[in-house]
C-alpha cells in the first residue's frame, strides 16, 4: 500500500472521528481555530514546529486567546499580555502543578503510591512534588546563591583559563554546553556531582532531546527505548548519590528539596528520581542562553566594543604581584554592566520560545469574558507575547542589544517578558543563570579575541524539536578561533564573590 493510500486512509478516519467525537464549544469559550486534517492537524503542527506553532498560528489568526482541539482535548493559548495577567490572577484555578505530576510521572519515572504522594493536592494527592519546588527560591538567593556561584565560578575559571592554550578551532556549542554543564551542576550537586562521570552528562543532553517521546506516554519502554533507557540510567546514579548521603555537601538548593521531600512524605527514591528532569531547569536554558549570549556579542563590532568598555571597568587590578591579578567581583554585576545586562536580556526575548503550561482545574471565567472548561491545557507561549508591539514597539521581532538599558525603556506590562515564566511557576534560578552567564561573557570578551573559522558569523538555526527548553538550542554548530587579546597577555584572572544578603542579591530582571 502507498504511503499516499495511508495517508487519506488517516484523513478519512480523522474526519468520521472529527464529525462524531469533535470539539463542542461553549458560545464563551475562545473562538476555535480551524486544521488542516480534523483532529490531529493542530497535533502535527505542534509536533514539527515545536512551541514555535504557536507564533505561526498567532500571526495568521491574531486571536488574543483561542481554542486548539487536540486528540486529547482542548489547548486554549493565551496570546496577549492582558489576558496573561488575568491568567496569573486565578492562579487556584489554572495551575501548574498538574504539569509538575506529569513530569515526575512520565520524565522521571515514579509510580503508584510515590507517585500519590506527590501529586498536587487539589486531586488528593500528598502535594509534595510542589513544595520540594516551592523550597528552591530562598536557597538560591542570598548567602545560598552565593555559594553556588563560588563553586561555579571555580569551574568558569579553569575552563576559560585552558583556552590560552587552544591553538586550534573548535565547536562553539559542544564546548559551551560541557563547561556551563559542568559548572552548573558542580555547584548544585558539589563534589559527588553525578554529572562529572558514568558518562551521565552525555546521557542527559541525549535524553533531552528526546524528551517529547517521553511526554507521550504510550509504552514508553518500546515507543521511547531510547529516552526510557537514558532516564533510567541517570535515575540509579542519582538514587546511588542521594543513598550515599553525598546531598549533604551539596548546594543549599539540593538540600532543602531533600529535606522538604522527606517531610512531605516522599521516598529518597522519588527525590532522586525528580533530580533526572530537574537537570533540563539547571541546564537546558542556562546553555543556550550562554551560547547565544556570546554569538550576540562577538558577532556585533559595535556591541562588543561597547561591553569591553564597561567591563574594562568591572575588574580590579593589583599589581603587587609578578604579574598583574584581575579580578572580577560578582557583587558589581548588578549595576555595572548595563549594556550587557540589556544584551543577555534581549538574547532571551527574541529566543526564548517556551509555552508555559498550565491546568484548568475548574471551570474558570477569564478576565470575565472567555469561559475556560475543567480539564482543558492552557499554554502562554512568549515568543507569541514577545512580539506584541504594543509592550515592546514596531521593532518587536528585531534583536536591539540596548533595549533594556535605561536610556531606551518604554513603560510595559510586568508580565510581558517571559523569558524566565511567570507567576506561579517564576524560574527560581534566574539570579543564579544571571551570574553564570554574564560572568562567563564578560570574561571571554576581556580575556580573548574570537572569530568564526569560516570567516562570518554564520550562526546555526534553533532546534525547534526541543520541548524542554524555553531557549531553544542550535541545530548544528559554529566553529570558532580564540587568541589571547593583544595588551592582555600574562595576567592572572580571578572571579570573586562577596557575600551579600537576600535582600541586595537579586538582578533588576524584566521578569520580576
Ligand atoms: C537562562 C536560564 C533560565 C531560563 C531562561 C529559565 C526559564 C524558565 C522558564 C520559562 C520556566 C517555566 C515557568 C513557567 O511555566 O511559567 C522555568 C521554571 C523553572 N526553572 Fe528556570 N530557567 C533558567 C535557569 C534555571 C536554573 C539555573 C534553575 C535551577 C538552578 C532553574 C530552575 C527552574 C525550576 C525549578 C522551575 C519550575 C518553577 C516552579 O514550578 O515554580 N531554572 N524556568
Amino acid at each position: 500500500m502507498s504511503l499516499s493510500v495511508v495517508l487519506a486512509g488517516v484523513a478519512i478516519l480523522a474526519a468520521t472521528l472529527h464529525y462524531f467525537f469533535g470539539l463542542k464549544l461553549d458560545p464563551r469559550e475562545p473562538p476555535l481555530l480551524p486544521q488542516k486534517v480534523p483532529l490531529i492537524g493542530h497535533l502535527i503542527g505542534f509536533l514539527r514546529n515545536g512551541n514555535a506553532y504557536y507564533l505561526d498560528l498567532s500571526m495568521k489568526h491574531g486571536q488574543q486567546i483561542c481554542t486548539l482541539a487536540m486528540p486529547y482535548g482542548r489547548t486554549y493559548v493565551v496570546n496577549s499580555t492582558k489576558l496573561v495577567s488575568a491568567v496569573q490572577r486565578n492562579a487556584k484555578t489554572i495551575s501548574f502543578d498538574p504539569i509538575l505530576t506529569t513530569v515526575a510521572e512520565r520524565l522521571a519515572g515514579i509510580t503508584g503510591p510515590e507517585l500519590e504522594a506527590l501529586k498536587e493536592e487539589e486531586t488528593g494527592g500528598g502535594g509534595a512534588h510542589r513544595k520540594v519546588v516551592h523550597s528552591m527560591a530562598p536557597s538560591l538567593i542570598g548567602l545560598g546563591l552565593d555559594a553556588m556561584n563560588k563553586a561555579m565560578l571555580a569551574n568558569l575559571e579553569n575552563f576559560i583559563n585552558a583556552l590560552e592554550t587552544q591553538d586550534q578551532a573548535f565547536d562553539l556549542w559542544a564546548w559551551t554546553r560541557h563547561v556551563i554543564s559542568i559548572a552548573s551542576t558542580d555547584a548544585v550537586f558539589g563534589p559527588e556531582n553525578p554529572y562529572a562521570k558514568d558518562n551521565y552528562e552525555q546521557t542527559f543532553w541525549e535524553y533531552e532531546l528526546n524528551i517529547t517521546l517521553l511526554l507521550v506516554n504510550v509504552f514508553p519502554q518500546y515507543t521511547a527505548k531510547g529516552a526510557y533507557q537514558q532516564r533510567e540510567f541517570m535515575a540509579e546514579k542519582m538514587i546511588d548519590y542521594y543513598r550515599r548521603g553525598c546531598w549533604k555537601q551539596g548546594s543549599e538548593m539540593i538540600k532543602a528539596r531533600y529535606q522538604t521531600g522527606i517531610q512531605n512524605g516522599a521516598s529518597l527514591e522519588a527525590i532522586a528520581r525528580l533530580d533526572v528532569p530537574g537537570g533540563t531547569g539547571i541546564l537546558s536554558n542556562t546553555v543556550p542562553t550562554a551560547y547565544w549570549t556570546l554569538c550576540n556579542v562577538f558577532s556585533s563590532p559595535e556591541l562588543l566594543a561597547d561591553v569591553r568598555r564597561e567591563a574594562e571597568k568591572l575588574f580590579t587590578i593589583d599589581q603587587t604581584g609578578p604579574r598583574p591579578v584581575y579580578t572580577l567581583d560578582t557583587s558589581d554585576l548588578r549595576i555595572g554592566c548595563p549594556i550587557l545586562f540589556s544584551a543577555y536580556q534581549e538574547t532571551m526575548r527574541t529566543r526564548a520560545c517556551f509555552a508555559s503550561p498550565r491546568y484548568v482545574l475548574e471551570d474558570t471565567l477569564l478576565n470575565g469574558e472567555y469561559l475556560l472548561k475543567k480539564g482543558a491545557l492552557l499554554q502562554i507561549p512568549a515568543a507569541v507575547l514577545h512580539h506584541e508591539q504594543s509592550q515592546w514597539g514596531p521593532d518587536a521581532a528585531s534583536y536591539d542589544p540596548y533595549r533594556f538599558t535605561k536610556q531606551n525603556s518604554t513603560k510595559r506590562s510586568p508580565v510581558a517578558y517571559r523569558a524566565f515564566g511567570g507567576a506561579p511557576a517564576l524560574c527560581p534560578g534566574r539570579h543564579f543563570a544571571t551570574v553564570e552567564v554574564l560572568c562567563f561573557v564578560t570574561m571571554l570578551v576581556m580575556r580573548y579575541d574570537m572569530t568564526p573559522a569560516g570567516g562570518t558569523w554564520e550562526l546555526p538555526p534553533p532546534n525547534y524539536s526541543n520541548v524542554a527548553a524555553s531557549i531553544l538550542p542550535p541545530l548544528g554548530d559554529i566553529k570558532v578561533n580564540v587568541t589571547v587579546r593583544k595588551g592582555y597577555e600574562n595576567i592572572e584572572w580571578k572571579f570573586k564573590v562577596t557575600e551579600t544578603p537576600a535582600e541586595k542579591s537579586a538582578f533588576g530582571l524584566a521578569s520580576d
